[in-house]
């Protein structure tokens, strides 16, 4: 038996027009939603990402603030354009893209946003929100798995969720939110003892690694479902590939659902991103939250 391909392209479209009826709705209280993006630099990944955003942006209705930075844009130039973003009330939602380079703190740079203008939901206020089961601005990408695991599962409580990778932006708010919603939550990372034997403990398993294919049909419990958050650019001939953290083709053997890459978690991530937008700008307005758009 194969697995259902969880089709996270078909689902952002959903995500998007609900996001254009709270976009049509605030016109008529003549408000416009605004996602300023921030990239330093000229990393081609990022760069791709970000024109993608813009162009979503748009689509739904919201303005797009682009603002590319020199990659030799000092760190006291970067925190004073944030400042301004901050202070201007036509930027709901502030997004800093990482990395930045290395002579630029990204800790700093993340304490610098408005933490109701960080629709990445990276600042440690909302990182403590989050954790402590408070209304939060919500990570994206790990906020575009949970509404695909709500979406096949209804509820997941008292499932087993391994999370694969600890980072601060996908292993760990996945983790707070899996365990919000009742699961039982383990995370692994590259210390992890017997890693393919507690994979096959899943009933949920998350790939937030950055190591191509490295997952396999053989750590996977059958029937499981696996959301492959991985983005890697491998040589494909000639040309380049993307590909998950997760053998696709042994793993669709013997999962019940699985995410593919591309076309699985990164359009729901920045479906998620315009979603969290038109929720601070409801909040900077004092306007009740937008249904269907947060948890
Ligand atoms: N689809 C989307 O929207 C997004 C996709 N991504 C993609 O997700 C992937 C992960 O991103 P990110 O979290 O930022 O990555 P990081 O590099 O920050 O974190 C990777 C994590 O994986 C762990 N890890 C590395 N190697 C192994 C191993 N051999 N076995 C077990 N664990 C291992 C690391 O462990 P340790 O902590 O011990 O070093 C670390 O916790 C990347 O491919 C990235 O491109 C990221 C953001 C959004
Ligand atoms: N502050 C910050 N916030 C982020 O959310 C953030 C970031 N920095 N840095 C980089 C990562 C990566 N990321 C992706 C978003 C969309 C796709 C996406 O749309 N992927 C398409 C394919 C795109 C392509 O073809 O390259 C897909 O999977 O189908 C991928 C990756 C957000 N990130």
């Amino acid at each position: 038996m194969t697995a259902d391909i969880i089709d996270g392209k078909a689902f952002a479209a959903t995500v998007r027009a609900r996001v254009a009826e709270h976009v049509s709705r605030l016109a008529s209280l003549d408000i416009t939603p605004g996602l300023a993006v921030v990239l330093v630099g000229e990393d081609p990944a990022s760069q791709v990402y970000v024109r993608n955003k813009g162009k979503q942006t748009v689509e739904v209705g919201m303005a797009s603030f682009e603002h590319k930075l020199d990659v030799n844009t000092s760190e006291a130039d970067l925190l004073a354009l944030i400042e301004r973003l901050n202070a201007d009330p036509a930027v709901h939602g502030i997004l800093c893209q990482l990395p930045v380079p290395d002579h630029i703190d990204a800790d700093k740079v993340l304490a610098a946003i408005d933490p109701a203008k960080d629709v990445d939901g990276f600042h440690i206020s909302n990182v403590g929100l989050l954790a402590t089961g408070q209304k939060a601005m919500v990570p994206c990408t790990p906020l575009g798995c949970l509404m695909m695991l709500r979406e096949r599962h209804g509820s997941l409580s008292g499932m087993n969720a391994v999370v694969v990778g600890r980072s601060n932006i996908v292993g760990k708010p996945m983790a707070q939110l899996l365990l919000r919603d009742s699961a039982t939550v383990t995370i692994a990372h590259s210390r992890t003892r017997d890693i393919e034997a507690l994979c096959r403990t899943a009933d949920i398993l998350i790939a937030a690694v950055g190591r191509p294919q490295m997952i396999t049909g053989d750590w996977i419990k059958p029937g499981a479902t696996v959301i492959d958050v991985g983005i890697n650019r491998v040589p494909n001939g000639e040309k380049t590939r993307l590909v998950g953290d997760v053998d696709f083709a042994s793993a669709v053997e013997v999962a019940g659902a699985i995410t593919p890459v591309p076309g699985g978690v990164g359009p729901m991530t920045i479906a998620c991103l315009l979603a969290n937008t038109v929720t601070a700008c409801c909040r900077a307005n004092g306007l009740p939250e937008p249904e269907g758009l947060t948890i």
